[in-house]
Formats: C-alpha cells, structure tokens, sequence
C-alpha cells in the first residue's frame, strides 16, 4: 500500500508542516495565483514515480467508465427561444468523454489515498481561504474522486463550472490536444459579461490563456468565472485526469439525475438523499 509521500512531492509542497515558512510560502504563492486569475497550478505535485502509481490505477480501472454525450452550452441550460440566436446561451456545442466513477477508487487507491489523506484537504481549505465550517469531503461515494477520461474525438467544450472551484490532478496526456484553456474570471458573481463570453465563443483568444499540465501537475481553479475547455483528443492514448470534490456543507451529494447521467448509475445512498425509498415495498 502507498504512503502519501510514494506519491506526493512533500519536499516541494510541504502540506504535511502547517505553520512552518515553507508551507507558508506554498500558501502565499497559491493564493496570488487565484487572486491574479483564478487559477493555481502546482507543477509535480505528485512525483514521477507517484505519476506511475496513478496511470497504472487508471489503466486497471478505465474499463469502468461512464461515456457520456451531450450537446451544451456554457451554462449547462437548454435551449431559450427568446434570446437572440447569437446569445451565448444559444451557442451549443458536443461534448463527450467517461468518468470512472468513485467507488472504483477503494481503501488502497493511490488517488484515494491523497485525497483523503488529512492534511490535503486542510492544505485546500487554506489555499482557498475557506473557512472550517464550510468546508467538507463530498460525501458522495460514486463522484468524491474520480477520473476524467478523455479519448480520441472527445473533447470538453467551453463551460463555467456549476461548483465555486475545481481541484483536478493531471495524470495522463493525450498525444495530441487535450489542452485546458480558459478566460479568467471572465464572469462575476455580479455581472454576466456576455459579450466578453461571446468573443470567446466566436473564437477571439484574446483573453484566453492555454495550460499545459503535466503528468503530476495539481490544478486549483475557480471554474465558476473563469470560462474553461478542454480542447478536443487525438491519438490512442487516453487522457487522464483526477477529480478532487469538496463541499461547503457537509453531507452533500449529487442528485440521482445528475448521478445517472454522469456516472451510469446511482446508490442507495444517492436514493435515501433525496428522501426516496431504497426497496419498493409497500409501506
Ligand atoms: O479535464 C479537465 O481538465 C477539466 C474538465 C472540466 O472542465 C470539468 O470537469 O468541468
Ligand atoms: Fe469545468
């Protein structure tokens, strides 16, 4: 079984030693970048030989995942005749890839390993400056960790995340795209900024920056502005990349449509939730 330093780079990013200046440091560098453009990346987060851990998991498990198709827009919603055909709301794309669900990561997954380990999720909190009382694992036992499996032909259109941040873990690149682009914060809580997200859709990049994470390489990413894609696969090699959720309640869980369409399948657990009966008997 691994320990977490088999897998994460401890010396680099010392998440182990809060309170010490190295973690710190770590801390003050994260926060920048999120502050700067809501996004932080933390190159060989997990180290080489950890990275080989986690592609050797992913290749076991790849057969479990859930393919999924899709035509979307940025915003997830359906189609509303009484906007004006060029909206961005109106822009619809295809997306298409497979999420190896959680409960394929068991008690010795090296995925599931960093994830839970204590002080990962402590070390995000912070980067974040989310308080403790908001700040949770998912309990969600088919989404928690997962891996997003993208291959030749799928691609991840242009999207705001429907979560306040994103924590994903590089594992696998494609031979051929599979780049992550985005438009920081081109969004606010307050202000829609539809005509910024339209010059991106319509394909002007001038506000959009391209990623190229490596194997290792630990994302943290306030995909709730930042307008973001995954620009489409080419090659046999599959794309790998780990999922890490959390929640500002505790107890959350994915709705039992949402789960179905995601992950192929729901749990008990997903049915008790939502206040419906495991079994159909009659009471
Ligand atoms: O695979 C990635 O790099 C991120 C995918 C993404 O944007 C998402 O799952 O919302
Ligand atoms: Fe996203």
């Amino acid at each position: 079984m691994s320990q977490i330093c088999d897998l994460v780079d401890l010396g680099r990013y010392p998440m182990d030693r809060p309170g010490s200046p190295a973690y710190q440091r770590m801390i003050a560098d994260v926060r920048r970048d999120l502050e700067e453009d809501g996004c932080a990346v933390l190159p060989g987060f997990v180290h080489d030989q950890g990275t080989t851990h986690l592609v050797a998991e992913a290749d076991q498990v790849a057969p479990m995942g859930h393919r999924s198709f899709t035509r979307t827009n940025a915003y997830f919603g359906t189609e509303d005749p009484n906007l004006p055909l060029d909206h961005p709301a109106r822009q619809f794309y295809d997306r298409s890839n497979a999420f190896i669900p959680a409960d394929n990561f068991g008690a010795d997954s090296p995925l599931r390993r960093i994830y839970e380990f204590p002080h990962f999720m402590a070390f995000i909190r912070d980067a974040l400056d989310e308080p403790q009382d908001r700040f949770f694992r998912y309990d969600d036992p088919l989404a928690d960790v997962i891996i997003n499996m993208v291959e030749t032909g799928d691609g991840f259109p242009w999207h705001f995340d429907t979560n306040n941040f994103t924590v994903t873990l590089a594992i696998q690149n494609a031979e051929e795209g599979g780049q992550f682009e985005y438009a920081p914060m081109v969004r606010s809580p307050t202000n829609e900024n539809y005509d910024a997200v339209a010059r991106v859709l319509a394909g002007n990049n001038a506000q959009v920056r391209q990623l190229e994470l490596q194997p290792g390489d630990l994302q943290i990413f306030r995909g709730r502005y930042s307008l973001h894609r995954v620009t489409p696969v080419r090659g046999a090699r599959k794309r790998y990349v780990g999922i890490f959720s959390f929640a500002e309640t505790a107890n959350m869980c994915g709705s039992v449509e949402r789960t179905r369409q995601l992950y192929g399948r729901v749990l008990p657990h997903h049915l008790e939730r939502a206040g419906l009966r495991v079994d159909t008997l009659r009471d």
